[in-house]
This record gives C-alpha cells, structure tokens and sequence, in this order.
C-alpha cells in the first residue's frame, strides 16, 4: 500500500548478546538516511532458532541502556520481554502493527538473517505487516535462489529510502561499510582470554568485565 508519509518506524530485533558495533552502525545509518523516523533496538526476550543467550534477559537490556544513555535518538522497544513464548517476529509485528496503523514500518536485518527468512515462524506474512530492510553483512549475500530470493525480486525497491513511502509490503537493499563483527566473536574473543576492545562500546565492555559475562577472567593476562 502507498502511503502518505506518515511516522517511519525502524526496528532492529536481535539477541544483543552483546550489542555491538555492527548493530550500532546500522542503527546509525538508519538515523541518517531516515532523519525523521523513529529508530529502536528490540531485544528478543526467547529468540527462536538459536541457543539460550550467554547473558540474562535483564543483562542484555541493561547493556543496550548503556549504549542508549549516550545514542539519545536511539529508542529501546521492549515488548519481546513482557511475552513468556519464543519472541516470534510476526507476533511482534501484528502487535505494532495495531499500535502504529497505517504508518510505515520497516524491520531491519543483515543478509544473514534475511537469508534464512523462509525458516520463520509465518514467515510468508511478514510482508504483510511491515517492510524489511536488508543490510550487506560480510560473508553472508542475498539469497540468489529459493522462495526469499524470487519474493526480494518482486517485492524489491531501487533505494532504501523509498520504502518510507509504503505502510508494508516493500524489500530494501542497503548497503554501508560492511564491518565483520559478531557477538559470537566477540564471545569466543573473551572465553579465550583475548580482549575485545573495539568491536563494541567501551561501556560494554567495562560491563562485561564487571559481571564476568561470557567466561570473562579477571586475571587473564591477554583481556582488557
Ligand atoms: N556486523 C553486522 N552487519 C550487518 N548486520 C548485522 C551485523 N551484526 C548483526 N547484524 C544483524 O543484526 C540483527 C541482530 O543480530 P544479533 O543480535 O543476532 O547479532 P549477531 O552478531 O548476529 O549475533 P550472534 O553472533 O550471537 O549470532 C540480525 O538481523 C543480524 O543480521
Ligand atoms: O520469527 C521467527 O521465527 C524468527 C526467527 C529467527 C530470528 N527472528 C528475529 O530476528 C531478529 C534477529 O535474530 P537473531 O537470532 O539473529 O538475534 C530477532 O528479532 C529475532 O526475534 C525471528
């Protein structure tokens, strides 16, 4: 459906397990590629398809209040944590799609994740509740064939900027400086004993420390 431009909201669901700087730079780019919209980070309270986090639900929440005490246009979208089941997308989506009407709502994702889409909980209604905005991430592309591929092929959109102008519906392409960061390095990096520092905010880091998160010890000669 095409819209008049109203509120343009952008979320960022993921584990967060730890945020990092590939979530923030995304984040950002959205910041200034859609100055008007509403961008938030949505945390996956039981995310589907992968293993119990390495920190606790209130642990990830308090580190991206950390980032978020100095990213004051960043918002943080709760809502996965106040339902007891796995945090289906499509449950979320038909929740914010009550809430925000006919506004335009984009979910975005890296290559990654929208590689696997088919494998969503529902996932052929997606479209029918938001539009998905894809980003390059390095060593993932987008899907060259199957039904995620040959759906970006009918859905897609030339700009990402265009999609502010659809309630739902529409596939973006972004790209931006591709940055090889993942929480799961981040995780391995610290249980061997190596420091992280630099793929994710200081802040964060100083926190991990603090809770000893992710096999995090204290005396390892090689962390920071
Ligand atoms: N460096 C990055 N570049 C682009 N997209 C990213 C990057 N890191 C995460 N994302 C995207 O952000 C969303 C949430 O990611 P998530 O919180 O699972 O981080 P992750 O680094 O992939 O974590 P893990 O390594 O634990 O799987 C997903 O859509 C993922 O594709
Ligand atoms: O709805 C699903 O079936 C589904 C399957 C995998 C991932 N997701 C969502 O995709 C986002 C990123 O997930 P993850 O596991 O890469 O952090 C997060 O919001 C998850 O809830 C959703």
């Amino acid at each position: 459906m095409n819209t008049s431009c109203g509120m343009v909201h952008i979320i960022l669901g993921g584990t967060f397990d730890p945020v990092h700087l590939g979530h923030l730079r995304m984040a950002q780019e959205m910041l200034n590629r859609f100055p008007e919209a509403q961008v938030s980070l949505m945390p996956a309270a039981y995310p589907p398809h992968r293993p119990t986090p390495g920190a606790t639900t209130e642990q990830r929440i308090e580190m991206l209040n950390l980032v978020l005490e100095t990213t004051p246009h960043l918002a943080l979208d709760t809502r996965e944590l106040e339902r007891e089941e796995p945090s289906y997308s499509v449950v979320t989506l038909r929740h914010l799609r009550l809430e925000i009407g006919d506004n335009p709502l984009i979910f975005l994702m890296g290559t990654d994740a929208f590689a696997k889409l088919d494998s969503w909980y529902h996932w052929q209604e997606l479209l029918d509740l938001c539009n998905i905005l894809v980003v390059g991430r390095p060593s993932s592309e987008l899907p060259q064939q199957g039904p995620v591929a040959e759906l970006y092929q009918q859905q897609r959109v030339s700009k990402p900027e265009e999609l502010a102008h659809f309630a739902r519906g529409k596939i973006g392409f972004c790209e931006m400086p591709q940055l090889d960061i993942s929480s799961t390095y981040i995780r391995e990096q610290i249980k061997s004993g190596f420091s992280p520092r630099f793929l994710l905010p200081d802040v964060i880091l100083d926190y991990i420390q603090r809770h000893g998160l992710y096999g995090y010890q204290a005396h390892s000669p090689k962390g920071n």
